[in-house]
């Protein structure tokens, strides 16, 4: 395609999408929501936006803006911004940390100027060290301005006349949802009983960050420290690191990260349909599910709500053991008193203990490890395996950006159910280019701050097939990325 056919086609996907988003819209009788409104979960202009064809439109409409702005911009200066991409993550971490969207939340659409935001936050010392308050005061607002507008520049709070800015739609989301006053009062508690959307903010644009900072690094040279090894000056893996005293404040936030990222794919959902995801109903009644590395438990949850007769084995380190059960016995004590749930200490780099497993589940297990530890995990559950025990990892699955069939020998014959995943079409990359950008950041996140890895589906059949187990089937699930990858024990 030359260049001009090609800007024309991406305009055209543009020019369709927004014909799409407005026509359903206005059979709707609603307008799409405004960037200039806090985001709304609740509004039915929101639910609108998750029907499965403003999905698609909007998937175009990213993916086609993005490749436009590549296609058209000035080269070097789009390198330029992506290599500076950084100065964004460091905001977004100083704005949540000193919780600017939930000043604005209570200024309303006004905005508040950051004079004000940085007299009320007690920033200054933090920001200016030993400085005198008033010198401190005048140079805090002046960084918090230069944040907050870099932060405008790129859409996220909305400047809305000079040094005064209010929350849009975007800036809304770090919202934590608790009064200014009480987040200044128990800073150490700020994060407690929010949805987990900061948290994982704050986990990424700081651990992930710094770690990334380090990633050429640890790739260049042969030792096999990881890039958060590095940047924190470590010897143990990241959850060994988060057990360090110094570092309870971190876990307790990667631990609210992680119900953080539930949101984004609510565990539910494994359950969202019976035909998209993996037949649970197909297990024998009564069954033990082992939930591998369970966290808090909430994909255990899910499952002894929708299949009351399966017992559930929640397992995970020693301390989130004790997290995971102390959340059960307050919110949910009911299933364990039914024996429904039992909570298991279990390090599963060492054989696996249930021996009768109808199922092993992995949720966002497999990502955390190099081949090569996850091949000790998977061996210690195909040795644990009876020959009807299902192997059930959730995770994405990496598509190249280019379109074409898979040469991997095998690959081409595992049986692919659930929703299909589609192609893009041309001129946009097959992937859907930026708008698929979230699965290869998480890819990278996963090296720097473990060693791990996002697979591709070649990735994963191999890696199983070096543990003992055959990929049988994938199911992709609806309204997520999330795939369920079943696998049988190879006798
Ligand atoms: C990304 S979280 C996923 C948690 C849960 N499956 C979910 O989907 O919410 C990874 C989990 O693996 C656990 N983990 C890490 N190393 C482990 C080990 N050696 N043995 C058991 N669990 C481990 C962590 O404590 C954490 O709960």
């Amino acid at each position: 395609m030359d260049s001009i056919a090609t800007l024309r086609a991406l305009s055209d996907i543009i020019a369709n999408a927004v014909t799409t988003v407005e026509r359903t819209y206005k059979d709707a009788e609603l307008s799409p929501p405004s960037l200039d409104e806090p985001f709304d979960h609740h509004a039915p202009a929101e639910a609108l936006r998750r029907d499965p064809v403003v999905v698609a439109a909007i998937q175009n409409l990213v993916a086609a803006a993005g490749q436009i702005t590549a296609v058209m911009r000035d080269p070097a200066l789009y390198v330029l911004d992506r290599a500076h991409g950084f100065q964004v993550s460091s905001c977004i971490q100083a704005v949540s940390q000193l919780n600017v969207a939930e000043f604005l939340r209570e200024a309303g659409p006004e905005g508040m100027s950051v004079k004000e935001i940085a007299a009320r936050s007690n920033v200054d010392s933090k920001l200016l060290g030993e400085a005198s308050l008033i010198r401190a005061v005048s140079l805090a607002d002046a960084t918090e301005a230069r944040i907050l507008r870099l932060l405008a520049t790129h859409h996220i709070f909305r400047e809305v006349s000079t040094d005064v800015f209010a929350n849009n739609r975007i800036s809304s989301t770090l919202d934590k949802g608790k009064s200014v006053d009480e987040l200044l009062a128990k800073p150490d508690e700020r994060l407690l009983e929010t949805t987990g959307l900061s948290a994982l903010v704050e986990f990424l644009s700081e651990e992930v960050f710094k770690a990334s900072g380090f990633m050429a690094e640890s790739f260049l040279d042969s030792s096999p420290l990881t890039p958060h090894m590095r940047a924190f000056k470590t010897d143990g893996n990241m959850f060994q690191w988060f057990e360090n005293p110094d570092n309870k404040h971190r876990l307790m936030r990667f631990g609210i990260a992680m119900k953080g990222s539930a949101a984004e794919e609510p565990v539910g959902t494994i359950f969202k349909d019976k035909i998209s995801g993996f037949p649970w109903q197909n297990l024998t009644a009564g069954g033990v599910i082992v939930d591998v590395g369970g966290g808090l438990g909430a994909t255990s949850l899910s499952i002894v709500k929708e299949y009351p007769t399966f017992k559930v084995v929640n397992q995970d380190r020693a301390p989130v053991i004790k997290q995971s059960k102390a959340h059960w016995q307050e919110f949910f004590p009911e299933y364990i008193e039914a024996g429904m749930v039992e909570f298991q200490p279990h390090n599963f780099l060492e054989a696996q203990p249930v021996k009768n497993a109808a199922a092993f589940l992995l949720r966002h297990i497999t990502h955390d490890w190099s081949d090569a530890n996850l091949v000790i995990i998977l061996n210690h559950l195909r040795a644990a395996a009876l020959p009807s025990t299902k192997l059930v990892i959730i995770e994405s699955i990496v598509a190249p950006a280019c379109a074409g069939r898979s040469a991997h020998p095998q690959v081409n014959n595992i049986r692919i159910l659930g929703v299909p995943r589609k192609s893009a079409p041309p001129p946009l990359l097959a992937n859907f280019g930026v708008a698929a950008a979230p699965l290869y950041y998480y890819d990278l996140t996963m090296n720097n701050v473990l060693g791990g890895q996002e697979r591709t589906l070649e990735g994963f059949y191999d890696v199983l097939l070096q543990s003992g187990w055959k990929l049988m089937e994938v199911y992709h699930c609806p309204e997520t990325d999330w795939s369920h990858l079943v696998a049988d024990p190879i006798f």
